[in-house]
C-alpha cells in the first residue's frame, strides 16, 4: 500500500471555493422554503447571545450606580428572561428545521444517484474503480446530508453571533479586534487542513475498504455460509478483515495525530492572545476608563467570540469534511454514459424482418488487453434458432452483451435488417428482446412480480402470465406456492418469504423471459440449474418456444443444442464451426469431438447417436458447415 495522505492547505481553498456553491444549490434545491425559515431562525438566534449580554451591561450599570430594586431593573429582568426563553425554544424548533432541510437534501441526492445509476452503461458497474465511487457516494449518502447541513447553518448561527459581538468590542474597544482576528487565522488555517487530511484518508482506504466490506459480507451473509463452513474458510476470512480494520485504524490514528499537534499549537496561540486582550480591559476597568457594565460586556464578548470562532472553524472544518465527500457524488453524476440515442433515432423497431448481423465487429472491454471480438462476422437469421457453443471465455455472453448493447463494438458494427443497430434509441431496441441471464437476478418479490416485471409498461396480463409460466415448466410450483402467485419469493426481506431451489428460480427467470413475448428470445445457459427432467421438458418444446423468432440459444450441454436449426461454434472469438447437428457431427470437427466426448461422459453414446438420426429424421439439414 503507498504511504498515507497528508493535507494540502493551498487546495484547501480551491476546493472550499469549488463545493461551498454547490452546497448552496443543494440546499435551494432541496427545500428552498425551508433554508429561508432555517436562515432566517439561524440569524435571530445568533444575534439573541449578543442582546442578553447588551441587557447584562445595563443591568450591571443600573446595579453598579447604587438605584436600588428600580422598576427599570424588573424590567430589565423580564427583558432577559423574555429572550433567555426566545433563545431556547428557537434552538430546539431550528435543530428540527435542519434536521428535516438535511433529510431533504438526502433525499434529492439519493433520487440523484438512483437516477443517474438507472441510466448508466453496464460497463461502468463491471469496472471495480467505479465501484468505490459508486460505494463512497452511497455511504456518504446515509448520513453527511444531515450534517452538512447542520454545519452550515451552525456555521452562519457562529457568524452572526460574532458579528454581533464584533459590533459591541468595535463600539467600545476597535483594536481589540486586530487581536481576535490575528487570533483566528491559525485556528482556521488548522482546520481547513485537518479536514482535508481526514478526507484524504478516507479516499485512500476506499479501495481496501471495499474489498474488507466483501470479506464481510462473505462472513455474515447468506450467500457464502455454506462454502465457509464446507471449506473451513472463516479462520482465514476472519483474519483478513482483522488485518484491515488493523491497517486503517493506524492510518486513522495517524491522521488524527496530526490533526490532533496542529490544533494544540493553534489554540496555544489563540489562547494566549486573548488572555493578553483581556489583560488590557482589565486594566482600563481597573483604571476606571470604562464602566463595569462595559467591562462585563467586553468580558462576555471576548468570551463568546473565542467560543464562536472555534465552533464556526468547527463548523467550516465540518462542511469542508461532508462537502469535499460531495465531490465523489459529483465524479458519479459525472460519469455519462456512452450508449445513449442518437439525435434523430431512427423508430423503435418491431421486429427482425431478416437478420441481425454483426459486420466485422471488433470489441474489447474496457481496461483489458485482450480483445474477445476481432472483425467478428455473424447472421442471426429471422425465425432461426440459433445455438452458439464454445469454450468457457470463448465469448458468448459477451456476444449477447453487444447483440443487445449494453456494449457497443470498438470498430465494425451491427445491423438490425441493414441498420446500424446504433441508429435506435437503445432502450427501444431492447424491446426486441426477451432474455435470460447467465447470472439471472433473484428478485425478491411476490412469484408474480418476478415474471411481469418482464413488461414493466405494463399492466400485469394473467392469460400471458399463465402461458409462460407453462412453458417454462412453473405452473406445477406456483401451484405448490403457499399464496400462489402472490408468495414473496426469497427471505432476504421476509421472514415468510418462500426461498426457490436454484433450479426453481431458473425456471421464473425463464418464465420471466417468456412474459416479455419478444420477437428476439436469447437463452444464455437456460437450463444450467435445471433437473434432467425439466431439462427434457424445456427442449421438448424448445420449438414451440422459439417458433416465428428469432432465438439464441447458449449452452454447453451439447444434447440439448441439437434442437436447434443451426449451432454456430466459437472459439477465442471466432466462428469455428457453422451449420446443423448432423453437419457438424460429420465434419468431425470440434463440435463433433466436444459432443461425442460429452456423450461418453455421460456414456449415452448409443442413446445420442440414435437421437440424433431421429433428429435428423425431424428436421433435414438446412445449412453445411463453414
Ligand atoms: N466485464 C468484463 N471485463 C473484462 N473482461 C471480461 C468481462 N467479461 C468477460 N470478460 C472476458 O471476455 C472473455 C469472454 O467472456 P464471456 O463471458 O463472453 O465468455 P463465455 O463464452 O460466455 O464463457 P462461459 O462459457 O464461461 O460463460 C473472457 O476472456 C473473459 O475473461
Amino acid at each position: 500500500m503507498d504511504e498515507p495522505p497528508t493535507g494540502r492547505p493551498v487546495q484547501v481553498f480551491k476546493e472550499v471555493a469549488h463545493v461551498l456553491p454547490r452546497v448552496v444549490r443543494l440546499l435551494i434545491r432541496a427545500h428552498r422554503k425551508g433554508l429561508l425559515a432555517a436562515l432566517a431562525g439561524t440569524a435571530a438566534l445568533g444575534l439573541l447571545p449578543a442582546g442578553i449580554a447588551s441587557i447584562a451591561k445595563v443591568m450591571v450599570d443600573t446595579l453598579a450606580a447604587g438605584a436600588g430594586p428600580t422598576l427599570n431593573l424588573w424590567l430589565l429582568i423580564a427583558a432577559e428572561l423574555l429572550l433567555v426563553t426566545l433563545s431556547v425554544g428557537l434552538g430546539h424548533v431550528l435543530d428540527l428545521t435542519r434536521t428535516y432541510l438535511g433529510e431533504h437534501v438526502q433525499h434529492v441526492l439519493r433520487m440523484d444517484v438512483n437516477e443517474h445509476a438507472a441510466h448508466l452503461d453496464l460497463a461502468f458497474f463491471e469496472q471495480p474503480e467505479n465501484h468505490d465511487t459508486l460505494e463512497k457516494a452511497r455511504r456518504e449518502l446515509g448520513y453527511r446530508p444531515v450534517l452538512l447541513t447542520m454545519a452550515v447553518l451552525g456555521g452562519v448561527q457562529n457568524l452572526v453571533t460574532i458579528s454581533g459581538f464584533v459590533a459591541i468590542v468595535l463600539a467600545f474597544q476597535p483594536f481589540l479586534l486586530l487581536a481576535l482576528v490575528i487570533a483566528a487565522i491559525p485556528v482556521l488555517l488548522v482546520a481547513q487542513q485537518s479536514s482535508l487530511l481526514t478526507f484524504r484518508t478516507y479516499d485512500f482506504l476506499t479501495p481496501e475498504g471495499r474489498r474488507a466490506a466483501y470479506v464481510d459480507e462473505l462472513l455474515t451473509q447468506e450467500g457464502a455460509a455454506k462454502e465457509l463452513r464446507l471449506f473451513g474458510l472463516s479462520r482465514r476470512l476472519l483474519a483478513q478483515s482483522r488485518a484491515y480494520t488493523q491497517h486503517a485504524l493506524d492510518v486513522r490514528l495517524q491522521a488524527a495525530r496530526r490533526n490532533l499537534t496542529r490544533f494544540a499549537w493553534a489554540d496555544l496561540f489563540s489562547v494566549g492572545l486573548q488572555y493578553v486582550a483581556l489583560a488590557f480591559v482589565v486594566y482600563r476597568a481597573a483604571t476606571g476608563s470604562i464602566s463595569l457594565g462595559d467591562f462585563t460586556l467586553l468580558i462576555a464578548a471576548l468570551a463568546a467570540v473565542r467560543q464562536n470562532l472555534t465552533q464556526v472553524v468547527s463548523n467550516f472544518g465540518d462542511v469542508l469534511e461532508h462537502a469535499l465527500l460531495l465531490t465523489d457524488l459529483d465524479r458519479f453524476l459525472g460519469v455519462r454514459p456512452v450508449i445513449v440515442a442518437p439525435a434523430e433515432p431512427l423508430p423503435a423497431p418491431v421486429t427482425v424482418h431478416r437478420s441481425l448481423r454483426f459486420e466485422r465487429a471488433s470489441f474489447t472491454y474496457p481496461g483489458a488487453t485482450r480483445a474477445v471480438f476481432t472483425d467478428f462476422n455473424l447472421e442471426l437469421r429471422a425465425g432461426e434458432a440459433t445455438a452458439l457453443v464454445g469454450v468457457n471465455g470463448a465469448g458468448k455472453t459477451t456476444l449477447v452483451k453487444l447483440l443487445t448493447r449494453l456494449y457497443d463494438p470498438g470498430s465494425g458494427r451491427i445491423t438490425l435488417d441493414g441498420t446500424d443497430i446504433r441508429s435506435y434509441d437503445p432502450e427501444h431496441y431492447r424491446e426486441l428482446f426477451g432474455v435470460i441471464l447467465q447470472d439471472f437476478t433473484r428478485y425478491q418479490f411476490s412469484a408474480e412480480e418476478n415474471v411481469v416485471l418482464a413488461r414493466p409498461n405494463d399492466p400485469a396480463d394473467p392469460l400471458k402470465l399463465g402461458e409462460a409460466a407453462q412453458r417454462a415448466g412453473l405452473t406445477p410450483l406456483v401451484n405448490a406456492l403457499p399464496e400462489g402467485w402472490g408468495t414473496f419469493l426469497g427471505r432476504q426481506f421476509q421472514h415468510r418469504g418462500q426461498e426457490l431451489s436454484g433450479g426453481q428460480w431458473q425456471k421464473v427467470a425463464l418464465a420471466r423471459a417468456l412474459y416479455r413475448d419478444a420477437p428476439i428470445l436469447i437463452l444464455d445457459e437456460p437450463t444450467a440449474a435445471l433437473d434432467a427432467e425439466a431439462e427434457a421438458e424445456l427442449f421438448k418444446r424448445y420449438r414451440e418456444l422459439t417458433q416465428d423468432r428469432l432465438s439464441l440459444l447458449i449452452t454447453h450441454r451439447f444434447n440439448t443444442v441439437r434442437f436447434a436449426d443451426r449451432i454456430v461454434v466459437i472459439e477465442e472469438g471466432q466462428i469455428l464451426e457453422d451449420g446443423t447437428h448432423a453437419a457438424l457431427m460429420a465434419l468431425r470437427g470440434r463440435y463433433h469431438d466436444m459432443f461425442t466426448a460429452q456423450a461418453q461422459a455421460y456414456d449415452v453414446t448409443s442413446s445420442a447417436a440414435e437421437m440424433s438420426s431421429q433428429l435428423e429424421t425431424a428436421h433435414p439439414s438446412g445449412g453445411g458447415a463453414s
